[in-house]
Parts: structure tokens; sequence; C-alpha cells
């Protein structure tokens, strides 16, 4: 019998929208039958009608409540779990609200502004016994587990290096003029690391790191350039993760400037290449929202894969000015982290399976060190553990 999980959505913004939309499409359509995703209540910190406004819209259950803030939205005993989606600057202190409240958090990527705080959340769930998980949802999508899984059953050999390049093809002059959007202004955590290469450091971490029976976390070389607000529009990092049996190297790249699909048409290539004693496995761009796999072995075998997101196609929406490129008909596929999440509540899990928190803090320690080689520095205020600040 399908058990309900009740959601509240924290905050109305562009990947609020999507995410609701996800959760509302059938979990059947993916062959889920466990689970019921109920969106209970959303909070807006711009108003109770602009919640109740993004409600109608996503077509969130009439009943469903629209709060005026965040901290009406916690205090409801209505919801099982918050779905955090504001900027990286307010992660920290709007997850630690959530979790103080006693409630399970499912909370955007990048899951903090640096490790500090990441460890400062795990340290809290623990302590209030309540579930938390970055929402870096390709870790949960059927083609990341395909690629795992590939590493894991050996049949691209000893995995020595994994190069994940995620650049955007954005032109931030022109679309964040004022230097106020969350992208590049730095009192909201902006710039291309965090919001992009997020995305490499991910392909790398559960191709080198999360295969392993014991991780060991990598040493850091990095370059970053910066854009005029002080934030980065273009970083490159060499990761080395020590083994016995020899170092693998991790190369992740983000521009924003720059495109790893420069005909939006797949002829760029890969995007992501795993590559072992026995041959490789490339990912197509957008590694964000990957659908295309190829594999390529020394002994012949090219294995073409696609993968289309399941679902009546509700899950759709535009990002910065672009849209995702998926067919009419498919969800977008956060579905999938939220069915991890709520599988994890059902079970009495604390932690996600396919990025627990030591993971999530061990992304963030390279972004740290990333952003200390090269002098990118936040704001006080959104770099503190201390709770509560007011943003
Ligand atoms: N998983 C994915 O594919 C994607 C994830 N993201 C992540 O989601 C998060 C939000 O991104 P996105 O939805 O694009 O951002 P938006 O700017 O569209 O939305 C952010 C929302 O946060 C709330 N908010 C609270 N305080 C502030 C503030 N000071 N400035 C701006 N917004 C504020 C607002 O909602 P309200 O007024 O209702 O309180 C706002 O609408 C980021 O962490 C980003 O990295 C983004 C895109 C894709
Ligand atoms: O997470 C994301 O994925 C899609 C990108 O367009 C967006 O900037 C980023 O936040």
């Amino acid at each position: 019998m399908a058990k309900t999980v009740r959601w509240g959505i924290l905050a109305t913004g562009a990947i609020a929208e999507t995410f609701s939309r996800d959760l509302l499409v059938d979990p059947r359509t993916r062959n889920v039958t466990s689970i019921i995703h109920k969106i209970v209540a959303a909070a807006s910190s711009s108003g109770a009608s602009r919640a109740t406004d993004f409600l109608r819209n996503v077509g969130a259950p009439l009943e469903a409540k629209g709060y005026g803030s965040y901290e009406e939205l916690v205090a409801d005993p209505e919801v099982d779990i918050v779905y955090v989606a504001t900027p990286h600057s307010h992660h920290y202190q709007n997850a630690m609200l959530c979790l103080e409240a006693g409630k399970n958090v499912l909370c955007e990527k990048a899951f903090t502004v640096n490790a500090a705080q990441a460890r400062a959340l795990a340290e809290k769930a623990r302590e209030r016994n309540l579930f938390l998980m970055e929402a870096i949802w390709i870790r949960y999508l059927p083609l990341s587990i395909y690629v795992r899984d590939l590493i894991t059953s050996g049949r691209l050999g000893n995995v020595t290096r994994v190069t994940a390049d995620n650049s955007a093809n954005l032109n931030p002059e022109v679309s964040w003029a004022d230097g106020q959007h969350r992208m590049v202004n730095p009192d909201l955590a902006g710039g291309a690391l965090l919001d992009l290469g997020i995305y490499s450091l991910t392909w790398i971490f559960q191709t080198l790191y999360h295969t392993q029976a014991c991780p060991t976390p990598p040493t850091v070389v990095s370059s970053l350039r910066k854009y005029s607000t002080g934030t980065d529009e273009m970083t490159s990092i060499l990761l080395t993760f020590p083994r016995p049996e020899g170092d693998a190297h991790g190369i992740a790249t983000t521009a924003m400037r720059i495109d790893s699909d420069i005909t939006q048409s797949g002829t760029s290539g890969a995007a992501v290449r795993v590559q072992g004693d026995n041959g490789e496995l490339q990912v197509w761009p957008p590694i964000w929202r990957p659908t295309k796999t190829k594999l390529i072995l020394r002994d012949g075998t090219v294995e073409d894969k696609v993968w289309p997101q399941p679902g009546p196609g509700k899950g759709s929406g535009w990002f910065n000015g672009f849209m995702a490129k998926h067919a009419e008909g498919e969800g977008y596929g956060m579905f999938w982290e939220a069915d991890e999440a709520a599988l994890a509540i059902i079970e009495g899990r604390k932690e996600g399976r396919y990025a627990d928190l030591s993971e999530s803090i061990a992304v963030m320690d390279v972004m740290d060190q990333v952003r200390r080689q090269n002098g990118l520095d936040y704001p006080e205020k959104i770099e503190t553990t201390q709770y509560p600040v007011a943003l």
C-alpha cells in the first residue's frame, strides 16, 4: 500500500516550480508504487498571496496552504518534509530553521556556502534525528545509477580518469546587467563554481569517489577567473584521488560564457568521459540533465543509450532564459530525488543513499579549497555558521 509524504515548499522561484510540478507527476508513470507525494503548503518571503498563486500555478491540491513567511511553513504540523529552494546564500539559515522546527529537509544545491555550514546542518539533523539531503538531483537519475553500476561492475576496468564540463552559454553582462541576480551576486553566493561547477564535481565524485569501498577525499589544484562582481565566471579544477593501485584524476571545469554543447545539438560530443583500462563511458551535455550515454570498449563494443524522463510532461520549465532539452511528454526528472527523500522518511533513514551527508560535505570541502586558492570570499553574514542571522 502506497504511503503519503506531505511536502512543504520553501520559496517560490524557478526551481521550486519545476520541482513542485515533478512532485505532482504520478509516481506510477515511473513504476514507483510505494509513495504518494502530496504538496500541503508553500511559503514565500514575498507574501502569502504569492505562495497561494504559486500553489495554484503548479496545480497543488486546493486545500494546500500558502504562507507569507518561512517560519509559518515550518510550524505547520501537516508538513513532513520541507524542500528548500532559495539561493545558495540562504540554504544554511533556511535549512537550520526547518531542522530546529523538527522538519525533515531536502535542500537545493549547492548545499551550503561552505563545508563548515554543511557540517553544522549534518550535526543538527543527527541531533534531532531528522532526514537531511542535498537536492543534487542528478545522483538519483537512472542514467547516473547505470554509470555507477557500470564502474563497480568492472566493465570499464580500472577507472583512472574522469573529465566533466558544465559550461552554460551565458552572457552575464546581458542577462544580469545590474549584478543583482543570484548567478553573479556575491551576497547570494553567486558564481559558476557553486551553481554550475557543482555538477562537474558531482560527476567526478559519483564516479571516482562514491564507487570506492573506502573513498578518500582528493587533493585539489584549481584556477578561477572572476567576473566584475567578484564572483567566478570560469573555474577549472584538477582533483587527485589517492588509490593504493595508483592515483585517479578528475578534471572538473565550468564556465558561463562558453558552452559544453556549442550547437545545442550534441555535435560537440561528450561532456563527461569516464575512462578506464577497458574503455570509456561518455555522457552528453547538459550534464545537469543528461539524456544520452555512449559506452565504447576496446573490444569493439559501442552502446548508445538514451534516457528520456518518464511522466506526462508536467515537468518542463525554463531556466535562466534557456530551456532544458527534453521532449514533450517527459517529466523533468527531479522526482527521482523526491522519491528517495520520501522513501527514506517512510523507511526511517536519515540520509540519501547516493549522496550522503559526508559526501556533500566532501564536495563542499573541495569548493572551499578552490575558493581559498583563488581568493573568492563571500560576505561574512553568508559564510557564518551562526544561527539565526537575518539576511
Ligand atoms: N536542481 C536544479 O536543476 C536547479 C537548482 N537550482 C538551485 O535552486 C536554488 C534557487 O534557484 P532558482 O529557483 O533558480 O532561483 P530564483 O531566484 O528563481 O528563486 C529563488 C527564490 O528564493 C526566495 N528568496 C528568498 N530570499 C531571496 C533573496 N534575497 N534573493 C532572491 N531570492 C530569495 C524567493 O522566493 P520567495 O519570494 O517565494 O521567498 C525566490 O523566488 C539555488 O540553490 C539554485 O542553485 C536552480 C536551478 C536549477
Ligand atoms: O542547477 C542548475 O541547473 C540548470 C542551470 O540552468 C541552473 O543555472 C543551475 O542552477
